[in-house]
């Protein structure tokens, strides 16, 4: 998974990727003990959703709180708000300490509020580590912690071409490892590109990368919205672990066994017919606890 350091003749060797596997997936996820209370499990602060896409907010949420963690802070506007505190009474909605933070989805950066603005700025601004994704993807250079990206292929088309590289969508799709790698590199954060095969790459550091992927049993989980319980499950993997998040090797793991956990519990979801995104949040549980047994059933 990890890359040796590069021959300073020949150059950089090209990067192995890692088929993720159930028992690296296993390793990353963390079973409250006797001792753990809310605020020791890890808490995600999550900033999503808009008047335009509500129910993102209501997503990610949902699948936060799936994947299992000690509370979720929803910041938001009113509707979203109310929308999430219906559907999950039990999460928070005043400001306070978080563990990591979620934002973007469900968001557009072109119509993006004032008070959406400063919530993010506030997300990003103190170091704490953060998955970013969709509506915030614009804001990579105000980084300041452990990040994690997530875009699909035409986000990471949008985000590398306001880098100045010539690429688009379809040459994306034909070459996601070279395409992540380029995103990691240059934004110096966690790329997770998705699709049917995600792929997951730290910038190169000191001739060191580590990149995983995940190939998804089917393709049911193509649904609106699916993009944003991953947030959810990527967010949740983060704040249980934020201690190790600065290490890119770790932020790496952390990202590809919440794809993992997505692409499994969509494919229990599915049983081999169509999915709503709500569903595969719904198949969470049933995931972690396998991989928490460690009993593959
Ligand atoms: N219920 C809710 O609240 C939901 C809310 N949602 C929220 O909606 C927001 C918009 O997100 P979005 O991905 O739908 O559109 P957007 O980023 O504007 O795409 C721009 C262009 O990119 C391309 N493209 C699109 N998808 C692609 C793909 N998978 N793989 C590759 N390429 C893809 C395509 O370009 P084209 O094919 O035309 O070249 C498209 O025209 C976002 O905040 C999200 O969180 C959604 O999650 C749905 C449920
Ligand atoms: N063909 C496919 N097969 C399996 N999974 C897919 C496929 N296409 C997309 N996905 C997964 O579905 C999710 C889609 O995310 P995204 O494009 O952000 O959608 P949305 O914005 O509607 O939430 C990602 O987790 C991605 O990996």
């Amino acid at each position: 998974m990890t890359q040796a350091p590069s021959d300073p003749v020949s150059g950089p060797e090209p990067t192995a990727w890692r088929d993720w596997s159930e028992l690296a997936a296993a390793e990353c996820v963390k079973v409250p003990g006797a001792d753990d209370d809310k605020y020791t499990r890890g808490v995600l602060g999550v900033v999503t959703g808009s008047a335009e896409f509500p129910g993102a907010a209501v997503l990610g949420v949902e699948a936060a709180v799936r994947t299992g963690l000690g509370m979720v802070r929803y910041l938001g506007p009113r509707r979203p708000s109310r929308l999430v505190l219906q559907a999950r009474p039990e999460v928070v909605t005043v400001a306070g300490r978080v563990q990591a933070w979620l934002i973007g989805s469900g968001m557009n950066s072109a119509t993006r509020t004032e008070s959406a603005g400063e919530l993010l700025a506030h997300a990003l601004d103190d170091g704490t580590p953060v998955v970013i994704d969709a509506g915030a993807l614009d804001l990579v250079g105000r980084v300041t912690g452990p990040a994690v990206l997530t875009p699909h292929a035409g986000e990471l088309a949008t985000l590398l071409t306001a880098a100045g590289f010539e690429v688009d969508r379809r040459a994306i799709a034909a070459e996601p490892e070279r395409w992540a790698e380029t995103a990691a590199d240059s934004t110096g954060c966690v790329v997770l590109l998705k699709g049917r095969v995600t792929h997951v790459c730290s910038p190169l550091r000191d001739g060191v990368r580590t990149a995983a992927r995940i190939e998804a049993p089917s393709s049911w989980a193509a649904t609106a919205g699916s993009g944003d319980v991953l947030g959810g499950v990527v967010g949740a993997v983060v704040a249980t672990h934020a201690d190790e998040a600065g290490d890119p090797a770790r932020l790496v793991a952390l990202a590809a066994t919440g794809a993992y956990v997505h692409a499994w519990a969509a494919d229990r979801a599915s049983n081999r017919g169509p999915i709503a995104a709500l569903d595969i949040a719904a198949a969470v549980p049933r995931i972690i606890a396998r991989l928490a047994s460690g009993s593959a059933d």
